[in-house]
């Protein structure tokens, strides 16, 4: 049987030169008058949320009829500017968050989110893919030239937040071909020409880590933790935030709740097609293949757990569990939340990419001693460019500590944080969420203005919560539980998911490893 066609960037809305970025800026205004009330209300939004009346005025907005969205550019406004605004809505200044949203709001969001085929959420897509513009048309598409066209807290360091993730998305963009044209490599058999284009590769990732650093010059923990990340949260998972069934979003779907996730850079496509490309494989936090299901060479992107009943095991909770099939990952269920057409793409290229089989084979076929320069080369800038994507996230873990998890610690510099408390009627119970799991050096972490171990770190809300200015909400004593999106323990989640990628490397070496990384993490 002929192999499956490779993929065709242009058929998924990608572009081999910005990649999963739209070729031309995004707009700045709709052009439709009719979209006015929108954007005055955009215009002005932080003022409003500063004064407490962006929720006054956002009901008094007409229901707009999204069907005259016209052109992708226009419904990636439209997407945009209903993100924000909505987010503001709900999570409020100093206001306890609202849990219905009006369906001036609602209906049209919901609308234009059916449109690009994702949710009606704020996402990666709203504030990085579709956020930006040129200071100088004819200059590149990176730091020294981009701004954003909106934040949520007015700041520049979240103009910046959102812009060295737009740059890594510029910076990565040729990366796509080159792993389509490495696939084709592959399907030819030409060892040497895999080689060069691996080559490419690698420099491109080592670039993309170097964007990722420079998170550090222009965007303050502090403001990032305490007046950013708070808006960007959805609304599965926030029972502790005033939110236990989600949002109802009215006049949709019979004004069912909602519970959906909120925008993370995990929702970036690009990182993803790297995973697919070199065969890195993500389970839950706690889950690992056994060691009698230890992968086999199969398309080198499947593998196979041959102890097919009792594949999988997990320390939930400090108690090992044992189920038979593998439970969906937080990383996987991020393509929910890509525009269709990147989702579709990265499924498409799960089906053919064959680059770590044709290595994992290579290597397998000259064991014996006669290995090639070819092969040698191979395998060796293969683990390479593995290796530069395990210190993206390296750099990434440090990252999340200093901007998430020492913020936490510290506390705010004002009692309530920019927090409302919630009215005790509506004191919520931690969801049960089978997902949540313990710590795994125990460490639960300190939550900010209480001497109580276990709150959430994630979103600053949560730690708030429950108690008039600033005091944590106490969690039953001994509970060490420390959810993140999706109830996912946050440091051990993103530490798993780096060792997984070392252990994608053909030669894990951890010698390799000490040569190669510049950080020193664990
Ligand atoms: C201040 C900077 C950043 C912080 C605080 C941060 C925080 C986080 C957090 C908390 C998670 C866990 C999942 C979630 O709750 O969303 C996560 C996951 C992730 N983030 Fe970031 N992030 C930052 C910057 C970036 C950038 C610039 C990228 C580049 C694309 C990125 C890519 C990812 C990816 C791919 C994941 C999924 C986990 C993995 O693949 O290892 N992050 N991030």
């Amino acid at each position: 049987m002929a192999p499956k066609q490779l993929p065709i960037l242009s058929d998924y809305d990608i572009s081999p030169v910005t990649g999963f970025l739209p070729v031309e800026e995004p707009l700045q205004i709709l052009p439709d008058p009719y979209f006015a009330p929108w954007e005055e209300v955009f215009q002005q939004f932080n003022g409003l949320l500063l004064a407490s009346r962006l929720r006054q005025r956002a009901q008094e907005l007409p229901v707009l009829d999204a069907s005259r969205l016209k052109t992708k550019a226009e419904q990636r406004r439209a997407y945009l500017i209903l993100c924000m605004l909505s987010h503001a809505y709900v999570w409020g200044k100093h206001e306890v968050a609202a849990d219905v949203l009006p369906a001036s709001l609602s209906v049209p969001w919901k609308k234009v989110a059916d449109m690009l085929e994702l949710q009606p959420v704020l996402t990666h897509a709203a504030v990085v893919l579709w956020n930006w513009r040129l200071l100088y048309k004819d200059g590149p598409r990176d730091l020294s030239n981009l701004n954003t066209l909106a934040t949520l807290s007015g700041s520049s360091d979240e103009s910046w937040f959102y812009l060295v993730t737009t740059a890594i998305e510029a910076t990565g963009a040729p990366v796509l071909s080159k792993i389509l044209n490495a696939i084709q490599l592959v399907r030819d058999e030409d060892t040497a020409g895999l080689v060069q284009e691996l080559h490419g590769i690698r420099g491109i990732i080592e670039e993309l880590v170097a964007v990722l650093r420079r998170m550090f010059e222009r965007c303050d923990p502090y403001v990032f933790y305490w007046k950013v990340r708070p808006y960007l949260a959805g609304w599965e998972n926030m029972a502790e935030a005033g939110l236990p069934n989600g949002v109802k979003y009215e006049g949709v779907d019979n004004g069912e709740y909602k519970k959906l996730a909120g925008g993370s850079a995990a929702q970036s496509s690009l990182i993803h097609a790297l995973d697919i490309a070199f065969g890195v494989e993500h389970h839950p936090t706690g889950f690992r293949p056994n060691k009698t299901g230890e992968s086999k060479a199969g398309s080198g992107n499947t593998r196979e757990y041959v102890n097919g009943t009792s594949g999988y095991t997990s320390a939930i909770n400090g108690t090992k569990q044992t189920t038979s099939s593998p439970p969906s990952n937080f990383i996987q269920k991020m393509r929910f939340y890509m525009p269709g057409p990147h989702r579709n793409f990265l499924t498409h290229l799960t089906e053919v990419a064959n680059i770590r089989a044709f290595v994992i084979n290579k290597t397998a076929e000259t064991e014996n001693g006669n290995r090639s320069e070819d092969v040698k080369n191979l395998i060796a800038v293969f683990d390479e460019c593995v290796h530069q994507i395990k210190v993206f996230r390296d750099v990434h873990i440090q990252m999340v500590t200093l901007y998430i998890v020492m913020q936490a610690n510290r506390g705010p510099s004002i009692s309530h944080g920019g927090f409302a408390h919630q009215p005790q009627a509506q004191t919520p119970q931690p969801e049960a969420n089978g997902d949540s799991h313990t710590a795994a050096n125990g460490n639960g972490i300190e939550a900010p203005g209480s001497s109580t171990k276990g709150s959430s770190i994630l979103y600053p809300q949560k730690v708030i919560f429950g108690a008039p200015y600033g005091l944590a909400k106490k969690q039953e004593k001994g509970n060490n539980v420390v959810r993140g999106t999706g109830g996912t323990d946050l440091i051990p989640f993103l530490r798993q998911s780096r060792d997984e990628t070392n252990e994608s490397k053909i030669v894990p070496a951890p010698a390799f490893a000490r040569r190669k990384s510049s950080v020193g993490l664990n």
